[in-house]
């Protein structure tokens, strides 16, 4: 199916505090925040609501699997919200259709009752609460940095296996979840897939923060010629994982529309196609590659 036609639009990123043990304390705080960003007056209200990463559970691989919700969805078939095992799912196809925006629902650990493994999955909805797309993150976070951070997602989940976008009545949407930034294939992909925006729900940390959270988002921007925004929890330095915030959107040429500071906040961008379209015509990398000196390795995807 072709892209729909690139229109403006408004985003805006939660950048969400209070994630504790309590999930459902999660998801109402989720929930409330969500309409806060609905509650805009004076300016324009945003169309597509994005949510952080592991919003509704705090992040560690031995909490995933406590935490671990059935969402029992299978892309490209009806779905029944009333009959979804998932609180998460229900809460936020509600809160979607009361606002009456797009939302990408952020991640949360997802059992799949299939073969029994955990993901970390954002969920999709459209203006009326359908869920529409998910994406389970296909990179798992496992690192050693010593003396700094060790982290191993892969304890406890296992990696998506597809790359996953949406349209919506104004663009095409690419989704991607945090370490899933450092893999330009799968950016430079969703890009050749006529994506004009990606959008990576993530939680770096107080090491990879600094040194390249805003490189990642930057770099996956210019590369590709598109949008590209992330979206992380507030820092909590009470929690087990020290989040690094600064959720961001850049434009297509690399430059930073929007940035949070590190506590909760919600940020807002609009979303301008002449900026995507002159990029492009300015500076013509999407025309000018030479596939006869190296592969196209999007070709066959
Ligand atoms: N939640 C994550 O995937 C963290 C990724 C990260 O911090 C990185 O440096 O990459």
């Amino acid at each position: 199916m072709s892209a729909p036609t690139f229109k403006s639009f408004t985003l805006a990123l939660i950048q969400l505090g209070h994630i504790g043990p309590e999930k459902a304390a999660n998801l109402r705080h989720a929930r409330q925040m969500i309409l806060k960003a609905m509650a805009r007056e004076k300016e324009r209200k945003p169309n597509v609501i994005v949510l952080p990463e592991c919003f509704n559970s705090p992040y560690g691989h031995v909490h995933f699997p406590v935490y671990a919700e059935n969402i029992n969805y299978t892309p490209g078939e009806p779905y029944d919200i009333s009959k979804s095992p998932s609180e998460s799912v229900k809460m936020l196809s509600s809160v979607a259709k009361e606002a009456g925006a797009w939302l990408i629902g952020g991640s949360i650990p997802e059992r799949d009752e299939t073969d029994n493994n955990i993901y970390n999955t954002c969920t999709v909805y459209n203006p009326k609460g359908d869920l529409v797309a998910t994406h389970r993150k296909v990179h798992l976070f496992d690192i050693d940095i010593p003396g700094k951070i060790t982290f191993k997602e892969s304890e406890t989940l296992t990696g998506g296996n597809t790359m996953n976008y949406f349209d919506t009545e104004f663009a095409r949407i690419g989704l991607g979840i945090c370490y899933d930034i450092r893999f330009p294939e799968l950016a430079m992909v969703l890009a050749r897939k006529d994506c004009h925006v990606l959008i990576y729900p993530g939680a770096f940390n107080m090491t990879t923060g600094p040194l390249h959270w805003e490189l990642l988002a930057r770099a996956r921007a210019v590369d590709n010629q598109v949008y590209v925004s992330t979206c992380s929890p507030a820092r909590d330095l009470n929690a087990g994982y020290h989040a690094w915030g600064h959720s961001m959107v850049t434009d297509p040429l690399g430059k930073i529309v929007t940035e949070a500071a590190e506590g909760e906040e919600i940020v807002f961008a609009d979303i301008d196609p002449k900026i995507f379209q002159d990029a492009r015509a300015g500076i013509p990398v999407t025309t000018q590659r030479r596939f006869d000196v190296y592969p196209d390795v999007s070709k066959g995807v």
